[in-house]
């Protein structure tokens, strides 16, 4: 369970960009951010992801502050961590399985790398995600001819075979049409609730959030002014976050 209290970030120019967040990560949670364009919705995942500096307050993973723990413990919980942008980053000219595979290997002790074991437990490991992902059949798939929803996908199954269980996506359906951008959201809802992973991700469509989601963040100039969960907005509420 991870505790956020008091997350605040305020840039060199004396802006605040994050005001005082309080939110609750439980694991097995598929969250939506939404909010408009510069409210904060960004800035809020990486610094989640502790991609960017906190000006203050309290990062509590299992009970334990990690912004007063020593590199070590911040070390660890990152490797947990995975932030996707919008566009992963691939092998463009590697099969969609080498792509989940890469970097699995230096994982592995010397003995299991010797005797073969790690590499057809990674293989396994790697094709099951896959399918969770709806990607089985595309395993051995160049990605440079996979679309952007694929892509995403690929992104999320490598994150989760390297041992992520907090995945943070930026606009993961940017750029997807409508139908494609239902079947990623049902994909990150299913890898939740069956894999026990907890995925944020950031949305302009709040229906998708309605739809999709656990719980929604509502975020207004760095500000979270909407916590729900089970519910759908309100009218006053999607006007204050539009
Ligand atoms: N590293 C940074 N340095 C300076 N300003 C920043 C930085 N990161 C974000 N900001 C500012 O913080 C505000 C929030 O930006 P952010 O990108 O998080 O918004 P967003 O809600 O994700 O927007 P969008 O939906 O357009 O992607 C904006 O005013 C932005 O200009």
């Amino acid at each position: 369970m991870i505790v956020i209290y008091g997350l605040t970030r305020t840039i060199p120019d004396g802006k605040t960009i994050l005001n005082h967040i309080n939110v609750r990560l439980e694991p097995g949670t598929f969250v939506a951010v939404v909010g408009s364009s510069g409210s904060g919705k960004s800035a809020l995942l990486k610094a989640l992801a502790l991609k960017e500096p906190w000006t203050s307050g309290e990062y509590n993973v299992d009970g334990k502050d990690i912004m007063q723990a020593g590199f070590l413990a911040k070390m660890k919980h990152r490797r947990k961590v995975a932030y996707l942008e919008q566009r992963p980053i691939l092998l463009e000219k590697k099969s969609a399985l080498k792509n989940v595979l890469v970097g699995t290997a230096e994982q592995n002790p010397l003995w299991r790398r010797v005797t073969g074991i790690a590499k057809s437990d990674d293989h396994m490991g790697a094709m099951d995600m896959l399918e969770k992902v709806g990607l089985m059949e595309r395993s051995s798939q160049q990605v440079e001819k996979m679309s952007g929803g694929e892509r995403q996908r690929i992104a999320i199954a490598r994150a989760l075979v390297h041992g992520a269980n907090l995945v943070l996506a930026d606009e993961p359906v940017s750029g997807l049409d409508p139908h494609t951008s239902e079947e990623m959201m049902q994909t990150l809802k299913k890898l939740c609730h069956e894999k026990g992973a907890t995925i944020v991700a950031a949305l302009h469509r709040m229906e998708l959030a309605e739809k999709f989601a656990d719980e929604i963040w509502g975020l207004h100039e760095g500000q979270i002014v909407v916590n729900i969960k089970g519910r759908r907005l309100t009218a006053a509420e999607k006007l204050r976050l539009s």
